[in-house]
């Protein structure tokens, strides 16, 4: 059924598939695939990097079109391969890195074309723990820390992934893992895998021209990647993965048995367990396990120590601890892969000792997914815990988010650094950056909305103007077609949202079944149902806070509606991120304001004019006017501190409660979600009031008759008067 005309409430119900082609002029997308995943391809000389732009030529054509495309917005991802028998793991080609013939690599120059025009920057971070250096620029002003010098930071031009086959013909993937790409129907890699893929499998092979006179040889690389929404990080991060597993359990003996290999965090249950179906679609037919972590899963095996037959005293504790450290059973959970949200892998690891946790020797692989929230304060002592844990001297870890600050990079780098001092490591590895297009940016292919509500009232008027469009419009901009997400700053606001909104999609079109809320107060049985329903296309608005805001890839999306202000640009770039996923065009993202959010606003207006800037939009179409960025007051540090960390004031805590959720005074109900206006509301409490007044003198009138009567006369039923 057309969803949009459904809600129109000028037209009838067109029985057609929710995501067919009858989508109208708009190109939406939950329409279909986008041909093309790359966000950027700026135009290259044409004396450069002609071999490889025709295989790129190549791929587009066998690439899907949207036009024939009939599928089911959203809908669950292509299905993993059948399971045909596969092929044993021993049986894939390995290329070492020596073998690789120079004739399959682009010269310097070649590589530093193709990464300028898909915009990815790569930088080799500084070799040791340097610290920033602070440089004082004049008496009168500030000491500023300087963090680049050109010695420090070394731009680099590694080959680009131009194709995916080239991931077997040059970096040695099983046969295996490249037919379950293909029929996953990946077939162009996106920026983020073009410039990833290559220095984690292989990075004497990716850095060998660029780096081989600045900074000589690199063995293996800790990735910090700041690449768009919805580009395509987790594929970059599983692969090299699942191969470097797959090439350790050939020289295992025995293939049935499974030691804890990697492990992944990310921020909320519902992004660690997309993340494992897609590496269980990756690895099928591979041998590798995967498991999504959960509460009482065991991950370390039991001792005598731990049972409490170890002895106290201290000469023997530091060799007990070695002997502790290798008897461990890593493989509790038999997995060669654990996915994990912070909290629940680091109380698995806690032990007896208060604030101590027991190791993670065999884990030579470390993912944090949306990095920066990982390790900022809410999470940040949760990861480092768990970084801490993995002792082997051999880790690499791999970082990746669409903002990254540059504190979160510092932080990183010299937890990277003290961890190498510590265990002693000395190798010749170094930490890379890789920048895909504008850092800390929103996608460039999606359509921004920056509205004045006015008033709490005005916001949901308006969220049901766009719910139900009255006018026919083509302009994608003037309404939203489900499916959508909506996002409130706190868990009451979504409730109210939700209760407010149940019944607005009309019986027909599925009625209250087709809208719903899903926050952390949910069971975890309650939000993976709603999970799935949303991904099935039976659930058309969903209501939710920042809890989805990171990482959850619900393909065809068509808009993102942020209720309320996001806490932050970041929350702005993450929360919008949800649509135009993998290049596709005509995602809304609407964001409404009222006169409480004034202050704040500024940054996520600089945000949209940035975005709109790196699509290339004339000023004259910019939806940001110039007028409005400059009239709009620029948030102090400390505001945007607070912001982040509470939201905006008039709504912490609840529907319109003040400091630490209680209702301001004075202020009852003023941010409250209703279509009332506050006039409305104030009338109606008027005659609510007058006639409990009119009662009360009715009441008290009796009571003053009663009070003349005889006392007797109380306790006396006088029957039904007639
Ligand atoms: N090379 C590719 N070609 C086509 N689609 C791709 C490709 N790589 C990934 N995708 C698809 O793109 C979508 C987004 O991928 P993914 O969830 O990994 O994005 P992300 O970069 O992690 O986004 P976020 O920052 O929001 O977490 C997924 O549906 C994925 O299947």
């Amino acid at each position: 059924m057309d969803i949009l005309k459904i809600l129109s409430r000028s037209t009838k119900h067109v029985n057609k598939s929710a995501g067919g082609k009858d989508t109208g002029s708009v190109k939406v997308p939950s329409a279909g695939t986008s041909s093309n995943p790359q966000l950027y391809h700026d135009a290259i000389p044409e004396s450069r990097g002609k071999k490889r732009k025709r295989e790129v030529e190549q791929n587009k054509e066998d690439a899907p079109g949207d036009e024939d495309e009939t599928i089911d917005f959203f809908a669950t991802k292509v299905a993993p391969p059948k399971s045909k028998t596969p092929r044993s793991a021993d049986q894939a080609p390995q290329a070492s890195e020596e073998t690789v013939s120079q004739e399959k690599l682009l010269e310097e120059e070649e590589c530093r074309q193709i990464l300028r025009s898909h915009r990815l920057k790569v930088t080799l971070l500084p070799p040791g723990n340097a610290p920033p250096k602070k440089v004082k620029k004049s008496k009168k002003t500030k000491p500023v820390t300087k963090l680049k010098t050109k010695d420090e930071y070394t731009q680099v031009y590694p080959q680009p992934l131009m194709a995916f086959s080239e991931l077997r013909d040059i970096y040695g993937i099983s046969g295996r893992m490249a037919t379950n790409l293909k029929e996953q129907g990946y077939k162009i890699p996106t920026e983020v895998q073009m410039g990833s893929l290559p220095l984690l499998l292989g990075p004497q092979t990716a850095l060998g021209t660029s780096t081989a006179e600045s900074v000589g040889k690199i063995a293996g690389v800790d990735l910090l990647a700041v690449a768009p929404t919805g580009s395509g990080k987790t594929l970059a991060f599983l692969i090299p993965l699942v191969n470097q597993i797959m090439q350790k359990r050939r020289t295992e003996k025995d293939k049935e048995e499974h030691s804890l290999q990697a492990v992944i965090i990310a921020p909320t249950k519902e992004l660690a367990s997309q993340i494992v179906n897609e590496a269980k679609k990756l690895s099928l037919g591979t041998g590798v396990k995967v498991v999504g972590m959960r509460k009482g899963l065991k991950i370390i095996g039991t001792t005598g120590a731990e049972t409490g037959s170890g002895h106290d005293e201290s000469s023997e504790e530091e060799d007990e601890e070695e002997e502790l450290s290798k008897k461990l059973v890593q493989g509790v959970a038999k997995t060669d892969i654990l996915v994990t949200t912070p909290g629940l892998l680091l109380s698995a690891l806690s032990s007896s000792k208060p604030g101590e946790h027991h190791p993670l020797p065999t884990v030579q692989t470390l993912v944090l997914d949306e990095a920066d929230v990982l390790l900022d304060p809410l999470f940040r002592d949760q990861t480092l815990g768990i970084w801490d844990a993995c002792t082997n001297t051999d880790l690499r870890v791999t970082l990746w988010s669409a903002t990254m600050g540059s504190n979160i990079e510092a932080l990183a780098s010299s937890t990277i650094h003290s961890r190498r001092t510590k265990l002693e490591i000395q190798d010749d590895s170094r930490i890379v950056r890789l920048v895909v297009g504008l850092k800390d940016s929103a996608i460039p292919n999606i359509t921004h909305r920056l509205t004045y509500a006015a008033t709490e009232p005005g916001k949901l008027i308006a969220l049901r103007q766009l719910l139900h469009p009255t006018a026919k419009s083509t302009d994608a901009t003037q309404s939203l077609r489900p499916p959508f997400l909506v996002f409130t700053q706190t868990i009451p606001r979504a409730v109210a949202l939700h209760a407010e909104l149940l019944y607005d999609i009309p019986a027909e079109a599925g009625g209250s079944s087709r809208i719903a809320v899903l926050h952390s107060d949910l069971s975890d049985a309650a939000r993976s149902q709603v999970m799935t329903r949303f991904r099935n296309g039976e659930i058309w608005v969903l209501i939710t806070t920042d809890i989805l805001s990171r990482g959850v890839d619900f393909r065809g999306i068509n808009g993102v509606v942020n209720y309320d202000v996001p806490n932050s640009g970041a929350a702005y770039i993450h929360r919008v991120g949800r649509t135009g996923r993998a290049g596709r065009d005509g995602g809304v993202a609407v964001t409404f304001y009222t006169k409480e959010d004034i202050p704040y606003v500024k940054n996520i207006a600089n945000i949209i004019a940035a975005s709109e800037k790196q699509a290339g939009k004339p000023a004259s179409e910019a939806s940001m006017q110039k007028w409005l960025l400059d009239a709009l007051p620029k948030p102090s540090k400390e505001e945007k501190k607070k912001l982040k960390m509470y939201g905006v004031e008039a709504r912490r805590g609840g529907l319109g409660a003040g400091k630490e959720g209680k209702e301001a005074k004075g202020k009852k109900g003023r941010m409250q979600i209703s279509t009332k206006s506050g006039y409305e509301r104030k009338l109606e409490n008027n005659r609510k009031g007058a006639i409990l007044g009119s009662r009360r003198r009715i009441r008290e009138a009796q009571k003053e008759e009663n009070d003349d009567q005889p006392a007797v006369e109380d306790t006396e039923w006088g029957g039904i008067d007639e």
